[in-house]
């Protein structure tokens, strides 16, 4: 991410009204006064490394998710405001939540984004199940879901670079059958002004969550469209092996990158185990990995393999899917917090 890119972000904060410090946000029923609304704390749905996301409620009755990161001097990267910038430049696209409010509190150093509230992660939703994984018409309904949301992404000239479960959540109430993709905070612009693909760099750090990173990553070669599609597919077979990756259990980085190579090779059938339909899911590996860098994505056929899959196995792909045939409703890390 250049500073380029985060200029291009146009993000125009507006201050709000508040003098209690940060961490105070984590009580239940702490209030966030803007020019727009008034936000009432309900819970904290999430963390992460430089801050949180509540459910909150609005003084007009409606809820919402909000997300709040701490403004660090030492970083030279706002990931909320990359994430703000991603979801005003695709406005009303299906595939992700859309901005209520934004704005910053400069005495106490956060920025916070309040964005319409979605329902559980398929990380999440899969853990619900008994067998741990979606049934098989479920997890390609909802892969091809998530890679709409990623060809949206690439669209508008930002590749993802962390598409995993736990970036992906369904909608909620007569939102429950669409998915929404998350956390843009290391998504990078691959376009430049002149609209052109920019020039890969000699080498790049290792960016994202090793279990669906994909090949270049680990190789430390710079990402472009066809390996957020590469870990788009890890994603895919994570939503559905009842055993899960490969390479599943494994931590070291160096061991990972191993494993996804002998899957390219003697091993190609790992990759599938205990699956009964995979000509054409590895279809689509083979069209993945014959990309390069700069080639331009042929989403079409990989949402025609997808659908061709279920047609083998007898399902439609638009079916209702596992989660919508059970009554239960919620926001991520409801249960869980419900359980306790
Ligand atoms: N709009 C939303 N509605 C409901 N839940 C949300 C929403 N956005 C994020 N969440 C939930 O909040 C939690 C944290 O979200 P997210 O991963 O975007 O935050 P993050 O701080 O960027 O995390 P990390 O640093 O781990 O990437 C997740 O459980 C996610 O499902």
């Amino acid at each position: 991410m250049s500073d380029e890119e985060e200029d291009e972000s146009g993000f125009k904060p507006v201050s709000i009204q508040n003098t209690l410090p940060f961490k105070t946000l984590y009580f239940q029923g702490h209030e966030i006064v803007s020019q727009k609304a008034t936000y009432t704390v309900v819970r904290l749905l999430g963390e992460g490394g430089f801050g949180a996301v509540y459910l909150c409620k609005t003084n007009k009755g409606t809820q919402c998710a909000m997300k709040v990161e701490m403004k660090m001097e030492k970083r030279k990267h706002s990931k909320l405001k990359m994430e703000i910038a991603i979801l005003k430049l695709v406005g009303n696209s299906k595939h992700f939540t859309k901005i209520l409010d934004r704005g910053k509190r400069e005495k106490e150093g956060f920025f916070f984004l309040a964005m319409e509230l979605v329902g559980k992660s398929l990380g999440d939703l899969k853990a619900d199940r008994a067998e741990k994984v979606f049934s098989f018409g479920t997890g390609l309904g909802v892969a091809s879901q998530c890679l709409e949301a990623v060809e949206e992404l690439h669209k508008h000239g930002f590749i993802h670079r962390d598409l995993k479960p736990a970036n992906y959540a369904c909608g909620l109430d007569d939102k429950r059958h669409t998915i929404y993709i998350l956390d843009f905070g290391i998504a990078r612009k691959y376009i430049n002004a002149k609209k052109e693909i920019k020039t890969p760099r000699e080498t790049v750090g290792f960016k994202g969550t090793v279990r669906f990173a994909p090949l270049s990553c680990h190789r430390n070669i710079e990402m472009g469209p066809k390996d957020d599609c590469e870990s788009w597919f890890y994603l895919l077979l994570d939503l559905i092996l009842v055993g899960g990756l490969p390479w599943k259990k494994l931590n070291e980085k160096n061991e990972v990158l191993l494993a996804k190579e002998e899957c390219r090779k003697e091993k190609r059938h790992t990759l599938y185990t205990g699956l009964k339909y995979t000509v054409e899911l590895n279809k689509i590996l083979v069209y993945i990995d014959s990309q390069a860098y700069q080639d331009r994505i042929d989403y079409q056929f990989i949402y025609k393999s997808l659908e061709e899959a279920c047609v083998s196995a007898g399902l439609d792909i638009d079916a209702p899917y596992d989660w919508e045939n059970s009554k239960e409703q919620g926001t991520s890390k409801e249960k869980s917090s419900r359980s306790k």
